[in-house]
């Protein structure tokens, strides 16, 4: 797989646009990179390659319209003349348009393309956009990468969250000048092999997207029905009962029943998962048995669904602290005042009641507190930062001191 031959000069190749690693990013005002196309992606990265001291060269179908869109640093030319300039060529368009670059196959020979493209379904075509590529212009150096980063992120700069770019081709040293120029942009590049490898790459950001429909249908099919049942048991029930109207309560303390125990299911939810996962395990006395389907399904959105859980919990906390600030509880509060009045009672302390509501609201801030850790933990270069200790520690803690009001 790692035979394809360098058609250009080799030579020539790696010396004219990389960095020596030990040379690091001063070296690259030196060093040109071609891009194809003049879309969101091409201006975003246009920005990226420029803010870390490349030089850019673009090549649209219309130079003289395109170039108002970069900066007037960027020789925004035609393609004939962009890919001459260069020996590695982002092709930032889409690939219904990449025979529209056949005519440049000659001067294509020996430089590396770079396949930035997505699709919009998982296995769209029978083969990957970078295959497809690859079979248009067998004597370039065809590299599949940074298709799961947006036009946005590659804007925002390296301090951004979404970080990794997974990058692949069947040219060894192609693969190795890509991971390098990836780095010197600030992304952490991964390296999956051999092109063959595209079409996972090309999924990925499809995928990603997919692991949060799940959990996003069961939380909010669980908050329907649990804010259905409150307001039957709080609202509804009392009206027919004793004609005790509490519609007032739907918008702030039915929500906020509600709030909890999508949150308490969900992370249960995270914790369940692992617990069949173990318990299959132990049944089949082997690790190495794949789970079932639905069962690797649910271990890989354990992510989603604890952030879910997360979200509910961070609203329900806030819709509590408001709690006390609306009319209907200063009525409330009022009337038993004067109902105290009325009766006589100078004292209506209750010690046991006081120590039950200051326990729980403090374990309630507690666990929050522990379940935001859990959260932040989950970002990956947070993750990245932690070992492997450090990372079962948070879990355990959790799992042990978690509580719900
Ligand atoms: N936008 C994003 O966030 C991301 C985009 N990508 C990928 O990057 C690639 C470009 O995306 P994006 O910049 O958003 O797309 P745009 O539609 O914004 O730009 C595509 C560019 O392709 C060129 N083009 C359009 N039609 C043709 C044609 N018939 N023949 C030749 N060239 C044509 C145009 O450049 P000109 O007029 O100068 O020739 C146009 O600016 C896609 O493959 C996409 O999947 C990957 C990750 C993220
Ligand atoms: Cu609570």
């Amino acid at each position: 797989m790692e035979s394809i031959s360098m058609m250009g000069s080799p030579k020539n190749l790696s010396e004219s646009f990389l960095p020596n690693v030990a040379n690091g990013i001063k070296d690259a005002s030196k060093m040109t990179v071609g891009i194809i196309g003049s879309g969101d992606f091409a201006k975003s990265l246009t920005i990226r390659l420029i803010r870390c001291g490349y030089r850019v060269v673009v090549g649209s179908r219309n130079p003289k319209l395109a170039a108002e869109f970069f900066p007037h640093v960027v020789d925004v030319t035609h393609h004939e003349d962009a890919v001459t300039k260069t020996n590695i060529i982002f092709v930032a368009i889409h690939r219904e348009h990449y025979t529209s670059l056949w005519d440049l196959k000659h001067l294509l020979v020996g430089k590396i393309l770079v396949d930035v493209s997505n699709n919009t379904r998982v296995d769209q075509y029978p083969d990957s956009n970078a295959e497809y590529l690859a079979s248009l212009f067998p004597d370039s150096l065809i590299v599949k990468g940074f298709n799961v980063v947006s036009a946005w992120s590659l804007q925002l700069g390296p301090k951004d969250a979404s970080r990794q770019v997974y990058i692949c081709s069947n040219n060894v040293q192609a693969r190795h000048q890509v991971t390098e120029l990836a780095r010197q942009l600030g992304f952490i590049p991964i390296d999956l092999g051999p092109l063959s490898s595209s079409r996972e790459i090309e999924n990925l950001p499809l995928r990603l997207f997919t692991l949060w429909k799940g959990p996003v249908v069961i939380a909010i099919s669980l908050a329907t029905f649990f804010f259905v049942y409150s307001f039957i048991r709080d609202v509804i029930h009392p009206y027919v009962r004793n004609q005790q109207s509490d519609f007032y309560k739907i918008p702030i303390e039915i929500v906020n029943k509600t709030l909890p125990i999508v949150a308490i299911t969900l992370l249960s939810l995270v914790y369940l998962s692992g617990l069949i996962a173990a318990a299959y395990q132990l049944y089949y006395s082997t690790k190495y048995r794949r789970f079932p389907p639905w069962l690797d399904s649910w271990l890989q959105c354990r992510k989603q669904l604890g952030l879910l859980s997360f979200f509910f919990a961070a609203v329900h906390v806030a819709y509590s602290l408001c709690l006390p600030m609306r009319r209907s509880e200063r009525y409330l509060f009022l009337n038993m005042a004067y109902q105290q009045v009325h009766a006589n009672v100078e004292n209506s302390w209750n010690e046991e009641e006081v120590w039950r509501i200051e326990m729980y609201i403090s374990f309630g801030i507690m666990s929050l507190g522990l379940l935001s850790l859990l959260a932040v933990t989950s970002i990956p270069s947070v993750n990245s930062a932690l070992n492997w200790r450090e990372f079962s520690f948070i879990q355990v803690c959790y799992f042990q001191n978690n509580v719900c009001c």
